[in-house]
């Protein structure tokens, strides 16, 4: 099946993601936050590595994405970018550098681009950002527009609400992917809207749809990284969408509470992790060790 891990992998542009959208082959999407977690995104092959605003929760600790500024996402997208070879590399413009004009969204996406080192950007928003999709679009930097469940939007929304459930839900979210496509975007991501529409709107679509919480009917799928690893603190709160791969906040903390232990019971460092020194060097050195200092 298709593209397997990397290392010697090609650059994915968007001619790429086409042509995996041709053959039907799933695109694989995964967010990344700084230079580790964009290295293995990379080199296990992912085509796309989004640096999403969720960083704001899952790196910075803010309890929503909403608080994350242009500056500080800048500082994640340079982090990522110097790990990432091969994959095509999109940010989410943080809430505030794209609503009030398309000049101000465009000025923001050069901004990830020149600064962030970027090759896409995406926005969140259906039909009423078809003008700036087309502003940024047109400027020669792709966008990926999200539709669904718009985080940056939840108190409008009445929370993190799963979206296009009604079937006047459905047809706004066919409607605004409709726009957003016909306004320049290159792919569509879909957030926690019932699997079927996800589907019926991926086949309306000549553009690949990239879901999450969306179903198996989309053109591609993204999770958050720390999310699909388990790398996150014991009782957070998980959507019913994520598949947990790994447990790499146990392992973390397993070895973390092993330092501790070793360190207490000075098991650690023993002889392997040191230097050594020659008898002679040692013996010359107790001679003087009680006059130095005490010299005149
Ligand atoms: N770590 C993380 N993972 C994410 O997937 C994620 C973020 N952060 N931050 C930004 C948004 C917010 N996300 C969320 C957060 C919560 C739900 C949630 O509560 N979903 C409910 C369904 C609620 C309903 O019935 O309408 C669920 O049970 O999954 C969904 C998406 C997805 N994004
Ligand atoms: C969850 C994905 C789609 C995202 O927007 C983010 O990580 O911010
Ligand atoms: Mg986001």
């Amino acid at each position: 099946m298709g593209s397997t891990t990397a290392g010697t992998r090609k650059k994915v542009t968007l001619q790429t993601i086409q042509s995996l959208y041709k053959k039907n082959e799933p695109i694989t999407v995964l967010t990344a936050s700084d230079f580790p977690s964009g290295h293995v995104a990379d080199t296990a092959g992912m085509e796309i590595v989004l640096v999403g605003d969720s960083l704001a929760m899952v790196a910075m600790g803010m309890e929503d994405t909403n608080e994350v500024t242009m500056d500080e996402m800048l500082l994640h997208c340079r982090s990522v970018n110097r790990a990432v070879k091969s994959a095509f590399t999109i940010a989410d413009l943080p809430m505030g550098s794209y609503e009030t004009t398309p000049e101000k969204a465009l000025t923001s996406a050069i901004r990830m681009v020149k600064e962030g080192g970027m090759k896409g950007v995406k926005l969140e928003g259906g039909a009423e950002m078809a003008s700036t999709i087309r502003k940024i679009s047109q400027s020669g930097i792709p966008v990926m527009a999200h539709i669904g469940l718009t985080p940056q939007r939840q108190h409008s929304l009445g929370g993190f609400r799963v979206q296009g459930k009604s079937a006047a839900g459905a047809v706004k979210l066919l409607r605004d992917a409709l726009a957003v496509q016909k306004a320049g975007a290159c792919m569509v991501l879909i957030e926690a809207v019932p699997s079927e529409i996800a589907e019926i709107v991926t086949r309306r679509l000549s553009v690949p749809t990239i879901g999450i919480g969306s179903g198996n009917g989309c053109s591609g799928q993204v999770l958050v990284q720390v999310d699909m690893l388990g790398n996150f603190p014991e009782g957070r709160f998980l959507p019913k969408f994520v598949k947990t791969y790994a447990d790499v906040w146990g392992e973390a903390r397993r070895g973390v509470e092993a330092y501790r232990e070793e360190v207490k019971s000075k098991a650690f460092p023993s002889v392997e992790y040191t230097y050594p020194v020659s008898k002679e060097v040692l013996e010359e050195f107790e001679k003087v060790v009680d006059e130095v200092g005490e010299e005149e």
